[in-house]
């Protein structure tokens, strides 16, 4: 396993990109932790595969380089960068046996045959392809062919890395949830480095010790889940993370506290923003607090969504959503009062700390 650095990578599909705007990655700049479970999640075309594909070897970065465990590997092939990879779509050998396919990267390496059959048994028992394990693979579904192409990823115990491209695309739902419980028990068992690209937040936030969070070919926020829902540093990752997103309301700040049009917001803290700066407020719907007190709002609608309510709302003139308990009261005069230790100021879309 290897502790993957990522030094001022840069991406162009096109020969002599010009403008920012032509590169599919802007800069990305990180170290990822040998043995850590990463996502990469974020909206169709932000990058994800670009990056992943840098990472495994199948494109080469425009600018920067790439060092596992401190070695640089910007100019080698996936396979000397020894890093195993499951795609969307199955790649496996139609006419091999299931058995001989998980068999296939390990007897290419030479690994004594009873570790194989060990290796290989563990495997089928994971996917549960139990029933298959001597039966030619092109007899079997889209969604058990996937179920090889996992298990092909996962049976080598020594590679650097293994990538994941949306691999449970074409798995029914509640294998879904099976097989990422068990890539994550494999993963506690023998500590691989994984990225697991994504555009499904349950999928991320379930599989990983930290998400990557990327939006228009930059990564906007590194974190566990928590920290991305308390302390989003983009308007991005408010939006993004969470269901409903952050509410993101213009603000203008006043020392320690937030004008959002009539209204005044007591802040815990004294923001640092700078002079020109587009300021915002940004509160997740969990932190309003609906009752009879505080600052007026009018209410739209109420969703019932089964433990709890989201009520959507016009606040200052602007639409917000607010969650409540499901037997929580909404007043036929609604006011809101706003959590001040969940409150997130952002200048410009990036979250800003407080005045030194
Ligand atoms: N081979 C290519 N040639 C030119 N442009 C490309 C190529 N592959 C991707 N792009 C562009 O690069 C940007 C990033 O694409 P990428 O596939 O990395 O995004 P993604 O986040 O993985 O999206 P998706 O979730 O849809 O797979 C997009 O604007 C895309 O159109």
């Amino acid at each position: 396993m290897a502790q993957i650095n990522l030094e001022h990578i840069r991406h162009a599909y096109g020969a002599k990109p010009k403008s920012e705007a032509d590169y599919a990655l802007r800069e990305v700049h990180h170290e990822w932790n040998d043995g850590g479970a990463y996502a990469l999640l974020g909206p169709s075309g932000c990058g994800k595969t670009t990056l992943l594909n840098i990472i495994s070897g199948l494109i080469n970065p425009s600018e920067g380089r790439i060092l596992f465990d401190g070695h640089d590997v910007t100019h080698l092939s996936t396979q000397e960068r020894n890093i195993a990879q499951v795609f969307q779509f199955p790649v496996i050998y139609d006419t091999m046996t299931v058995y001989d396919n998980l068999a296939f990267p390990l007897r290419n390496r030479h690994v004594p045959e009873a570790e194989v059959d060990r290796r290989v048994k563990e495997i089928i028992e994971m996917t549960g392809l139990g029933g298959w394990a001597n039966k030619t693979a092109r007899r079997l579904t889209a969604d058990q062919k996937q179920k090889i192409s996992l298990g092909r990823g996962l049976v080598r115990s020594d590679v650097s890395a293994i990538l994941f491209d949306e691999p449970l695309t074409v798995i029914d739902p509640e294998m879904k949830w099976v097989l990422r419980s068990q890539i994550k028990r494999l993963h506690k068992q023998f500590g691989f480095t994984m990225v697991y690209v994504t555009h499904d937040q349950t999928e991320a936030l379930t599989f990983a010790d930290k998400v990557v969070v990327m939006y228009d070919g930059q990564i906007v926020q590194i974190g566990t889940p928590a920290e991305l829902f308390e302390r989003p540093r983009h308007t991005f990752v408010g939006y993004f993370i969470g269901s409903p997103g952050m509410n993101v309301l213009p603000a203008t700040i006043e020392g320690s506290r937030a004008a959002v049009g009539n209204e005044r917001i007591a802040l815990n803290f004294q923001p640092k923003v700078t002079p020109g700066a587009k300021t915002e407020l940004g509160i997740r719907p969990e932190f309003i607090m609906l009752g009879r007190e505080g600052m007026p709002v009018a209410i739209t609608k109420v969703e019932d969504i089964g433990r709890r309510k989201i009520v959507r709302a016009r606040f200052a003139d602007r639409p917000i959503s607010i969650v409540v308990d499901e037997d929580g009261e909404i007043p036929a005069e609604p006011r809101v009062t706003f959590d001040p230790k969940a409150i997130n100021i952002y200048a410009d879309s990036w979250r800003v700390g407080e005045e030194a």
